[in-house]
């Protein structure tokens, strides 16, 4: 293996730190063929699909390719908007919002990247722009408060991944999960007290997370304990009776069983007790996404409504709420604790204007939305 030739060290010049918030992906348009792109990569990684890859292999190719890509692009097409899929605007808009408030926190110099784990754009083509662009200090900051070897863990291989060909590696700080942090669990408060504020109050706030194989779980995966404990926080915190709420898991794939209890049978089973209205919260996202708004706030509401629930109430994400991107630059200046990029004084002005600018362009993002 070759390592890459770099331009000759010089101590103490072009040296700056950067944050990259890294989500998953989501494929570039809401097609057949681009699905099938952003699947096949998504799909092959060995840390989301553990089966022996001889005969995964043939399995994703000739059964899940050909039938699942079409199926999730009509999926896609009902949520999508015209500046793109859901999930990349919202992370977009989080990256020059994190930028502006590191700004008004006093860190100058701080470049504020988003990086997609599949598809674009992808982390390594950040990483090496990165580089190029003199930084030597980087904070990786995944968009899974909790921790799964599916989600954070492929995130690490993709990052050590990149940089084994790169002689002069940066000063990397990763993010591995926030899952019981308190601005995390205190903007996720704001959120359900201002739709309960706003609309009233349903008899049961249901907390969906993504599910895993329950393998994993068995095997040392700490997603499932991370999640009950997410879940107890965010109760602690709305003052909740045990009674009063429920934990679930969605978006199972496959034949395999993954985490229970399952948020569609579960919302159902409630209509069926007599629960007139529920909502629906899903604390592991951070942006809303196809698994909220099409599987949560339309699929699962329509379960629920059949089976003779009243109202459905779907909470939405943190997005770009202010409590939210106070918790990300936090999580992120507490990675930079010692790197040289505190500002005093008279730069504070300029940080001001930077602000000024990354809110401006974040609401132009919005308004285009
Ligand atoms: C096949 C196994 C899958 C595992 C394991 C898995 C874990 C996992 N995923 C998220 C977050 C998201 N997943 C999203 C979409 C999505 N997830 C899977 C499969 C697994 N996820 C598939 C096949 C898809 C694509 C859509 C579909 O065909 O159903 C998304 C939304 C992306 C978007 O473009 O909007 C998110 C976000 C977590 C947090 C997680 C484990 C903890
Ligand atoms: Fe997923
Ligand atoms: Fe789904």
């Amino acid at each position: 293996m070759a390592f890459q030739k770099e331009p000759p060290h010089t101590h103490g010049t072009g040296s700056s730190s950067a944050v990259v918030l890294v989500n998953l992906g989501t494929p570039d348009e809401p097609t057949r063929s681009a699905v099938r792109r952003y699947l096949k990569q998504f799909l092959s990684d060995p840390r989301v699909v553990e089966i022996p890859r001889a005969i995964w292999w043939w399995i994703l190719h000739l059964i899940i390719l050909p039938f699942r890509s079409g199926q999730s692009a009509k999926k896609y097409a009902s949520i999508w908007t015209d500046e793109g899929s859901p999930l990349k605007i919202h992370t977009q808009k989080q990256a020059l919002l994190l930028r502006g408030a590191l700004g008004e926190r006093g860190h100058r110099d701080v470049t504020v990247a988003m990086a997609m784990r599949y598809g674009s754009p992808s982390l390594p083509d950040v990483l090496a722009r990165l580089k190029r662009d003199g930084c030597t200090r980087i904070v990786v900051l995944p968009a899974y408060p909790q921790y799964s070897g599916t989600t954070t863990g492929s995130i690490y291989d993709a990052v050590f991944d990149h940089f084994k060909t790169v002689r002069n590696v940066p000063d990397l700080r990763l993010v591995r999960d926030y899952h019981d942090d308190d601005g995390y669990i205190d903007a996720l408060k704001k959120s359900v007290l201002a739709h309960w504020e706003a609309n009233g109050r349903g008899e049961k706030l249901v907390m969906s997370f993504h599910g895993v194989p329950k393998r994993t779980l068995l095997l040392g995966d700490p997603y499932h304990c991370e999640c009950h404990k997410t879940a107890r926080l965010l109760a602690t915190k709305l003052k909740l009776k045990e009674d009063d709420y429920i934990v679930t898991f969605q978006s199972r794939f496959g034949k395999a069983e993954w985490l229970q209890p399952y948020t569609a049978p579960t919302v159902q089973a409630l209509a069926k007790q007599g629960v007139r209205r529920v909502d629906v919260i899903c604390p592991g996202f951070t942006s809303d996404c196809l698994e909220t708004l099409e599987e949560i706030a339309m699929e699962v509401r329509h379960d629920f409504l059949t089976a003779g629930g009243k109202e459905f109430h779907y909470i939405p994400c943190l997005n770009e709420s202010p409590a939210w991107i106070a918790a990300l630059a936090e999580l992120a200046e507490h990675q930079m604790i010692g790197w040289p990029t505190m500002i005093t004084g008279a730069q504070h002005d300029v940080a001001k204007k930077d602000l000024d600018k990354a809110r401006v362009a974040a609401l132009k993002l919005g308004a285009e939305n």
